[in-house]
């Protein structure tokens, strides 16, 4: 005869012995328990295995974060905090995104050569030559300008940057670039300049404190405005490119979390920028590529035989108005996600008052170069490109002490000069 102990706690789960001189509602409770409890255990049994597999998935994901992303980490931290240490008085401490990018590269060095701090930020993608892009990573960072690489739209890492540092700006030149190319790829437009831009504000806006933010807008926003020179009060509501609605959509997203959140926004309108270290799908570079490598050069002419010009703008110019932007921001005023009072919300154009000719472009080149150029004239196919662009200063040299001093002919012996010394040249052909 079983003891009541075996009988209430069945040593065979979901099996127990049939013991007929029990009565009939003793067996029916008896089996009834028996049944609970072994849908208990199971039950158990069942979560217990959930809760280990959630877990192991979960450290599977983090490993693999941690594998396979390039952030994070104790190490990652502490280069972080130290390369966004300030070592001057009443210095800021500066993120900036796109840092191994053109103006990025130049902006991220003024800044740390006069003691802010700086952290970069890059993509290293693939739309010009990444090989560049390294050397100017490289170029920073023996400056001690760390560069994460990472994208804009990954919210998980600008949160961790912020966690990170408490950055009192926020640089935003990392963006897709080029007017022409948007044809080709307009999806990259979408990803970078409009849903990157989202991302980073909101990681801004989330921030305690808020940063104050300067970002890159463009010249392409006054499209087919006709009226000379570009004045920030003009219309700018006819882009000619989706490049340029992308940076005019910015504009006013930008717009929105300032008068929400209370973030303090400066929108920089550069100016064809170009200069040593530069973009190589502009055309001043791929012109001094091609006529170094004696191949031909395709010069756009806009309607009725009439030159494109455009206002170049030297990059130490465009720095310069840069750091006067970050000087002159004024404080976001939200904290934790909410507005506390009005703050400063700014445009500006940053040019070089002195459109030139796309021919004289070319003929500056082939003086510096001492070589000609095989010129192929064709009249301006609908390819999202603007016939000129003036820019009208004014209100920067008013707020930032935006004074422009190099003009194109100066600016393009030093590109000159760097091309040849980055590239090389031997007999007439450049090295690559
Ligand atoms: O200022 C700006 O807002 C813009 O300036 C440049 O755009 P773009 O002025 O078109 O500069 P380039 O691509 O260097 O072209 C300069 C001029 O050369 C002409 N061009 C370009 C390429 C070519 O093969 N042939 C040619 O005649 C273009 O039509 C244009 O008139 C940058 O590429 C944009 O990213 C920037 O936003």
């Amino acid at each position: 005869m079983p003891s009541l102990e075996e009988e209430l706690f069945p040593s065979t789960p979901g099996k127990f012995k049939i013991d007929r001189s029990h009565n009939t509602m003793n067996r029916q409770f008896h089996r009834c328990f028996a049944s609970t409890s072994t849908m208990f255990l199971w039950a158990l049994f069942l979560i217990a295995l959930t809760a280990s597999y959630l877990s192991f998935q979960s450290f599977v994901d983090s490993g693999s974060r941690y594998l396979s992303a390039s952030w994070g980490g104790i190490q990652w931290e502490k280069q972080v905090r130290n390369s966004a240490q300030i070592h001057r008085q009443g210095g800021m401490s500066v993120l900036v995104t796109g840092a191994a990018g053109f103006v990025g590269t130049h902006v991220s060095l003024a800044l740390k050569k006069r003691g802010d701090g700086v952290v970069g930020l890059d993509n290293f993608n693939t739309y010009y030559d990444p090989s560049l892009k390294k050397a100017r990573k490289s170029l920073v960072e023996s400056h001690g300008v760390f560069v994460v690489e990472g994208d804009v739209n990954d919210a998980r890492l600008l949160n961790k940057l912020f966690d990170v540092v408490a950055f009192t700006h926020v640089m935003h030149l990392a963006a897709q670039a080029g007017v022409r190319y948007a044809m080709e790829n307009p999806g990259s437009y979408v990803h970078s300049n409009i849903a990157g831009l989202v991302t980073l504000l909101e990681a801004c806006k989330s921030a305690n404190p808020q940063p104050a933010i300067v970002w890159a807008s463009s010249s392409s926003v006054y499209g087919l405005n006709e009226k000379v020179p570009f004045s920030e009060s003009d219309q700018t509501d006819q882009p000619a490119s989706l490049y340029a609605a992308t940076k005019k959509a910015g504009e006013e997203i930008t717009h929105t979390y300032n008068h929400i959140y209370g973030l303090s926004i400066t929108g920089l309108r550069f100016f064809t920028v170009y200069g040593p270290w530069g973009r190589p799908d502009m055309a001043y570079f791929s012109f001094t590529r091609n006529i170094l490598q004696g191949k031909p050069i395709t010069i756009y002419r806009g309607k009725n035989r009439v030159d494109l010009a455009r206002d170049f703008t030297y990059i130490d110019d465009i720095v310069k108005g840069c750091v006067g932007s970050l000087d002159t921001a004024g404080k976001s005023t939200g904290s934790g996600g909410k507005k506390r009072g009005p703050a400063p919300y700014r445009i500006f154009n940053l040019g070089n008052t002195s459109p030139v000719t796309v021919p004289t472009l070319v003929s500056i080149l082939e003086r510096h170069l001492k070589m000609k150029a095989k010129r192929n004239v064709v009249d301006m196919p609908g390819n999202g490109d603007v016939p000129f662009t003036h820019a009208n200063i004014s209100l920067a040299r008013r707020e930032l002490g935006y004074k422009p001093t190099t003009d194109l002919q100066t600016g393009l012996k030093k590109f000159v000069k760097w091309y040849l010394s980055y590239y090389g040249y031997h007999h007439g052909k450049a090295v690559n």
